[in-house]
């Protein structure tokens, strides 16, 4: 007994001195971070000064995972580097980060994920409000949902690009997973009503026809809306996600209840920044095309005739022309590179209108 004391308590004086250590080299870092805010501020003016780098970030972050030996996990010590980097970008400056809310959704689980804690996130009501938040500079950056594996592309986003002049700037995928929640003073055989987003149904669709299948659901806007009405009514309960049932003090009736184990999110970071290339990029475009036969083949020739993979494909129909599709296309590469520049000329010849929402750096968490 007293010589396992003597383990512990020499292993404990051990940690104490790596903690320190530690300390010690995050706050040396941190240091250095706001060195780098000086002199970003005297070569671009303190107004104009852009600290938040993404293609550095993502730089930073792969090669912490490239040269990982353990035993923490890449993914862990990625996790724990994100949010040393984002207190160190709080010090240079604070960011303003607005996602589609309110508290609780999976959107803002996007941005802490994207950005770490040190940030301050703006809930918006809706997408649109924050695409113009971004716009008008009143929110740095924001955080908005693109696709999802199993529900498809979220048209709302898309049809935003037309018109917005926000970039793309970055991207993040979050696995999605679904509880159902109640509140403390429901029991589960009590539960008369269930509230969730319309997306969140859909992604649990058989799960409740065979669990809950006469029980009423009723569509809110969403899911942290679905668990607040679950705290508060007596009988009813929400599907939601871990931030939102921590949030609202809610109890776990059945978790991870997703009919796909591997539901993902792709959300897109939004701003008004160019981002350099950080070495694994992906490039996003809107393109317009004529109405005629072969359209989709003189869009898709150029990539194949310059090797490049694209990663997504899809049609919109486009706002000013009864019949007339617009494309939305992402692909792998940065737009300063010449393979890029080549594929896109080509394209421009063939279309009514090209439009570059953004190069990026691959998401890295
Ligand atoms: O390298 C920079 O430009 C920094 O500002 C430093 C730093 C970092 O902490 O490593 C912080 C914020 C940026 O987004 C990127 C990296």
């Amino acid at each position: 007994m007293s010589s396992d004391t003597d383990a512990l308590s020499g292993l404990r004086q051990e940690i104490d001195r790596l903690d320190r250590e530690i300390q010690k080299l995050i706050n040396q870092r941190a240091a250095c971070a706001q060195q780098v805010a000086h002199v970003k501020m005297a070569a671009q003016g303190e107004e104009n000064a852009v600290f938040y780098r993404p293609e550095r970030e993502a730089q930073v972050l792969r090669a912490i995972k490239d040269r990982n030996e353990g035993p923490l996990g890449a993914e862990e010590m990625a996790r724990l580097f994100r949010e040393i980097m984002s207190a160190c970008l709080a010090l240079e400056k604070p960011m303003h980060i607005a996602f589609l809310g309110p508290e609780g959704t999976f959107t803002q689980a996007a941005a802490l994920k994207h950005f770490g804690h040190s940030v301050v996130s703006v809930p918006l009501g809706a997408i649109d409000e924050v695409f113009r938040e971004v716009e008008s500079g009143a929110a740095h950056y924001g955080v908005v949902p693109i696709e999802n594996s199993t529900e498809g592309m979220v048209n709302h986003t898309l049809d935003m690009f037309m018109e917005s002049p926000n970039k793309i700037c970055g991207e993040v995928q979050l696995r999605i997973h679904h509880h159902l929640l109640v509140g403390a003073g429901t029991q589960p055989d009590t539960i008369t009503k269930i509230y969730s987003h319309q997306q969140s149904f859909a992604q649990c669709r058989q799960w409740l026809d065979s669990h809950w299948r006469k029980v009423e659901r009723i569509t809110v806007n969403s899911n942290a809306e679905a668990a607040r009405r679950a705290r508060d009514e007596v009988g009813a309960a929400a599907i939601a996600g871990d931030m939102a049932a921590e949030l609202y003090g809610l109890s776990r009736v059945a978790k991870n209840i997703e009919d796909r184990p591997d539901n993902t999110t792709r959300f897109l970071i939004i701003s008004k920044q160019d981002v350099p290339p950080s070495g694994q990029d992906k490039t996003s475009v809107l393109v317009s095309m004529r109405n005629q036969p072969g359209a989709l083949y003189h869009l898709l020739e150029p990539f194949h005739k310059h090797n490049i993979s694209l990663t997504r494909i899809e049609t919109r129909p486009s706002p000013n022309g009864t019949w007339a599709y617009v494309f939305y296309i992402d692909f792998e590469g940065h737009v300063s590179e010449d393979r890029i520049q080549n594929v896109l000329k080509d394209i421009e010849v063939e279309a009514v209108e090209l439009k570059h929402l953004g190069s990026y750096p691959v998401g890295v968490l």
